[in-house]
C-alpha cells in the first residue's frame, strides 16, 4: 500500500507553546480560503492547486509519444531553461535516476544522456557542452514561460545554430521541442514560424510551480521516469493537503510552524538532506520559497545544507553561530542500495564495531545525532519524510511543498505568486548591454 509524506516537529516543540500554534489555526484557515477561492493576492496563478486532477490528458499523451521518440533516437538531450523552467526536472532526475546516469552505458540508461543549459551565462560551460555534443545525436527542449528570459534565449540561439549547422534547418526543426506560453512571447512566435513541436506552460501556473506541467514532465519522461506515478503521487497529495485545519493537513502545519518560528526571530530556514541526490531538490525548494516569500522587506531566507558533508563545514555555524536558524530535514527512509561495512582482520581503523552495519543505518544515526545536537544548540528541527525515493513520492513531495508555500506566503502577507524584484537586475543588465527600449 502507498504511504504518505509525513511531517513531524517533535524537535521544535521546546521553541513555542501549543497555544501559540493553535493561535495560528484561524490565520491558516483564512489563507486556505484565499488560496482555494483565488481571492488572495496572485489568485490568477493558482492553477497548480487542482492541476494533478485536471491536467490536459491529451497533451500528456502527446508528451509521452514525443519522449518515447527522443529516448529511441537521441544520444543526448539538452534541457534549456532557468529557475522554475529547469529546477523541477533537474531535482527529479537527480533524486530518482542513478547518481552516475550520464556515464552509464546506453543500454543500461535506456535513453539519452541529459544535459542542462541556459541556467547561467558561463562561456566555459556552454563551449564545453557544445564540444561534448559534437559527435552525438542531439535533441533540444527549450523551456521558457515568458519566452523572453535572457539566459535560456541566448543558450537556445547557440544550440539552435549548432543543430542547424549540423543537420540543416529542416532536420533541426524536428529536433527542437519548445515548452512555452500557449500564445505569447518571442519563443512561441519562433516555434510557430519554425514549426517546432510545442508544449504549453499554463497561464495560471507560475514558473516555480510548474514542475508537474510539461515543463518538468517532458525531461522526466525522456529520462525514463514514470511520470504516471509522479502525477499519481501529486494527486494523492492533493487529498493529503486538502483540509484547512493545521492538525489535519501536514503541509499547513509546516507552513504555520515556519511562520511561527519566523515571528520568533528564526528568520533563516535550512533545508537539510542526507543524500547528494537531494541537492537539486534543495535548489528547487529554495526558488519556490525564496521567490514566493522574499518581498516587501519580509520573508524567511531559504538556505540549504547537504549532510553529513556540510556537518564538516557549516555544522559549526549551525551548532554555535547566530541563533536565527531553524532546519527542515528531508529524510528518505530507505535506499534500494544495501552497502554494509566489511569486517577487517586487523581492525587498524577501529571500525570493526560497525561490521555488518549498513551505510543507511549509519546515515540515520548521523541524522538523529545532528538533529538532537542542533536542537540542544537552539536550532528548532522540523522533519519531512518519505518512505523511499520513487517517482510516486517525488510527486507527493512536490505538491506538499507547493501547497505549504502558497499558504505560507499568504500567512506572511505577501503575494506568493509574483516576483517583481527579479526585474531590477535585468533592467540594469539590459541597460549596460545597450538593449534598445530599456528605460
Ligand atoms: O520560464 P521563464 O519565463 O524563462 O522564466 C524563468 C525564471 O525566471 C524568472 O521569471 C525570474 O526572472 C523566474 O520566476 C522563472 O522561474
Amino acid at each position: 500500500m502507498k504511504k504518505r509524506v509525513t511531517f513531524d516537529y517533535i524537535q521544535a516543540e521546546q521553541f513555542f507553546t501549543e497555544r501559540e500554534l493553535e493561535q495560528m489555526a484561524p490565520q491558516v484557515r483564512k489563507a486556505h480560503e484565499m488560496l482555494h477561492t483565488g481571492a488572495g493576492p496572485g489568485g490568477e496563478y493558482t492553477g497548480w492547486v487542482e492541476w494533478p486532477h485536471v491536467y490536459d490528458r491529451g497533451e500528456y499523451g502527446r508528451l509521452k509519444q514525443v519522449s518515447a521518440k527522443i529516448r529511441e533516437k537521441a544520444d543526448a538531450f539538452v534541457v534549456i531553461g532557468v529557475g522554475g523552467s529547469y529546477l523541477g526536472a533537474r531535482a527529479a532526475l537527480e533524486m530518482l535516476k542513478p547518481a552516475f546516469y550520464n556515464q552509464l552505458p546506453r543500454a543500461q540508461r535506456g535513453g539519452p544522456e541529459i544535459y542542462f543549459a541556459g541556467h547561467q551565462l558561463s562561456a566555459s560551460y556552454t563551449a564545453q557542452l557544445l564540444r561534448l555534443l559534437q559527435d552525438k545525436e542531439v535533441y533540444v527542449n527549450v523551456i521558457s514561460k515568458s519566452g523572453t528570459t535572457l539566459e535560456p534565449a541566448l543558450a537556445f540561439r547557440l544550440f539552435r545554430a549548432f543543430l542547424e549547422k549540423r543537420y540543416g534547418k529542416k532536420e533541426a526543426r524536428n529536433r527542437i521541442i519548445a515548452t512555452t506560453d500557449k500564445a505569447r512571447g518571442a519563443l512561441k512566435q519562433l516555434a510557430d514560424e519554425e514549426g517546432y513541436e510545442t508544449f504549453v506552460v499554463p497561464d495560471s501556473i507560475g514558473g516555480r510551480y510548474s514542475v508537474l506541467t510539461p515543463v518538468g514532465l517532458l525531461p522526466m519522461a525522456v529520462a525514463g521516469l514514470d511520470t504516471d506515478q509522479i502525477m499519481e503521487g501529486a494527486a494523492d497529495a492533493v487529498s493529503l493537503c486538502s483540509k484547512s485545519d493545521i492538525y489535519a493537513n501536514p503541509s499547513y502545519l509546516y507552513a504555520a510552524l515556519r511562520n511561527l518560528l519566523y515571528n520568533k526571530g528564526k528568520t533563516i530556514e535550512l533545508f537539510v538532506g542526507y543524500e547528494p541526490s537531494l541537492l537539486y531538490m534543495a535548489e528547487w525548494w529554495k526558488q519556490l520559497f525564496g521567490e514566493s516569500e522574499g518581498k516587501g522587506g519580509k520573508g524567511l531566507f531559504p538556505a540549504s545544507l547537504n549532510f553529513s558533508t556540510d556537518l564538516h563545514s557549516l555544522g559549526q555555524y549551525v551548532q554555535d553561530g547566530r541563533r536565527d536558524l531553524f532546519a527542515t530535514t528531508l529524510w528518505i527512509e530507505g535506499t534500494r542500495e544495501r552497502v554494509a561495512v566489511p569486517e577487517m582482520e586487523n581492525d587498524l581503523d577501529g571500525l570493526n564495531y560497525l561490521a555488518g552495519v549498513t551505510l543507511d543505518e549509519i546515515n540515520a544515526k548521523a541524522c538523529a545525532g545532528a538533529m538532537l545536537a542542533h536542537t540542544e544548540g537552539g536550532v528548532p528541527n522540523l522533519k519531512v519524510a518519505v518512505p523511499e525515493a520513487t517517482p510516486y513520492y517525488f510527486g507527493q513531495l512536490v505538491y506538499f511543498f507547493e501547497k505549504a508555500c502558497g499558504i505560507s506566503g499568504h500567512l506572511l502577507g505577501v503575494n506568493p505568486f509574483d516576483q517583481p524584484g527579479v526585474e531590477a537586475y535585468k533592467r540594469n543588465m539590459f541597460r549596460l548591454l545597450g538593449k534598445p527600449s530599456v528605460t
